[in-house]
């Protein structure tokens, strides 16, 4: 039996792992669940999974979810904030954790699981871009095992040898091609996207997910991000990570070999594929999602992304390239640009812009340790909001 952590279960990530949880009992049994503010939702994942320990963000928020409880599960302890997140990422009653909360807020926890030794599950990709080497080394310190939930990198950990260690060319491996759906935007007149809606950029073609992540995808950032966390996840160099516009979304992602084989993770776009994939690594479980039907698809299709376009991509492939603190305020810049995306704060277009102001105003350092790091996303934050202001 392993007792599972999610951080984050309430979001899209939380509830596809519940339901992946509920459909193995006897393999899993929910050790804690997190939230931010969807209180109740949280107190009817309690009722049905029974965690030993449920957090929230607020000691509001906490007396809600202790009112909720009380009748039906009052020995389910309620905590409040992020050192009740590390707590429940790092204890010892925990064998695994899924790291689901979005963005920087989840980078604490989610180190904690690491710095734990536990098997660490990770969707949170905003926590490995912008603490890269800081977070590997917690992972290789410890022992614990990383093991990519984002549908590419698991797709790409699937296609890789069994035995690979973050070494492209130790072991034939030449290239990794990330696809990318190219998102609702992928054909819009480009003299258009200054004025779409939340609404629009949200509703992405394929994948039913999170505002944040949907609306990086509408910018590509979400591919940029995707770009550095499979090099920090699989050692590849900016110029070994392709990205290929796929929007079928069928193909997660693909390894290419120096022989010339290219294999390739196919499956429907439901995260409940790579979350029970991870889970049960290295075995496999059901996962609730149905078998391909690739006839009745009938036909998939490739090209090469337009940076014109999505000038987000090539933002965070310069990040890559730049190093140092430069992925670090990437990712906390269109934080905060995208958060205001979604409040009408600003046009669309001018989360680009502003992720772009941002670096080349803030120097570079290098990041050595995690006060550094927070440094660098507290300035990079500070500068987006007295840019929109
Ligand atoms: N959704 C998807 O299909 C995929 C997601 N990912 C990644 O997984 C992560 C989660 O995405 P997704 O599930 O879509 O996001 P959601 O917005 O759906 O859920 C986010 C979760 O994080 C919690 N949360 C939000 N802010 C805080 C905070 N400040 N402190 C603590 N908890 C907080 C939310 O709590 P509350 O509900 O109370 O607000 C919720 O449980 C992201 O990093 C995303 O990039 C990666 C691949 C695919
Ligand atoms: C499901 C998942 O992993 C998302 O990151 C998804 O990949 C978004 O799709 P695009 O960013 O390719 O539009
Ligand atoms: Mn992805």
């Amino acid at each position: 039996m392993q007792n599972i952590t999610i951080l984050g279960s309430t979001g899209s990530i939380g509830v596809s792992t519940l339901d992946v949880l509920a459909r193995h009992p006897e393999r899993y049994s929910v050790y804690a669940l997190t939230a931010h503010s969807r209180v109740e939702q949280l107190a009817e994942q309690c009722l049905k999974f029974m965690p030993k320990v449920a957090v929230v963000g607020s000691a509001a928020a906490a007396q809600q979810l202790s009112r909720l409880l009380h009748a039906e599960a009052p020995h389910i302890e309620v905590l409040y904030g992020a050192a009740a997140l590390c707590q429940v990422a790092s204890a010892d009653a925990c064998d695994a954790v899924m790291a689901a909360i979005v963005g920087a807020a989840g980078l604490e926890s989610t180190l904690a699981a690491a710095k734990a030794g536990k098997k660490v599950l990770l969707a949170n990709k905003e926590a490995l871009v912008m603490s890269g080497q800081l977070f590997i080394d917690a992972i290789k310190h410890s022992g614990a095992v990383l093991l990519p939930i984002d549908s590419e990198h698991n797709a790409i950990f699937q296609c890789l040898p069994h035995n690979y260690q973050r070494q492209p060319s130790a072991l034939g491996v030449e290239k990794i091609l990330l696809t990318a759906s190219g998102g609702p935007f992928l054909t819009r007149a480009v003299d258009t996207l200054d004025t779409v809606t939340p609404a629009e950029a949200v509703a992405h073609p394929k994948w039913v997910m999170g505002r944040k992540i949907s609306v990086d995808s509408a910018t590509m950032m979400n591919k940029g991000l995707e770009v550095i966390e499979a090099h920090w996840l699989f050692g590849a160099s900016a110029s070994q990570i392709e990205v290929l516009i796929h929007p079928q979304s069928v193909i997660h992602s693909m390894v290419s070999y120096v022989d010339g084989s290219v294999l390739a993770q196919l499956g429907n776009p439901d995260m409940r594929t790579p979350i029970a994939h991870a889970l049960a690594y290295p075995e496999r479980i059901a996962s609730g999602v149905g078998p391909l039907d690739l006839a009745m698809i009938g036909q998939l299709q490739f090209g090469k992304p337009d940076l014109q376009r999505f000038p987000c991509l090539k933002l965070a492939y310069d990040a890559l390239e730049a190093g140092g603190s430069a992925a670090t305020i990437l990712n906390a810049a269109n934080e905060v640009a995208v958060q205001a995306f979604l409040d009408e704060k600003i046009g669309f277009r001018m989360i680009d812009q502003l992720i772009a102001r941002t670096m080349d105003s803030l120097p570079l350092c290098a990041v050595t340790d995690i006060e550094m790091l927070l440094e660098q996303d507290r300035l990079a934050r500070e500068t987006v909001e007295s840019l929109i202001s």
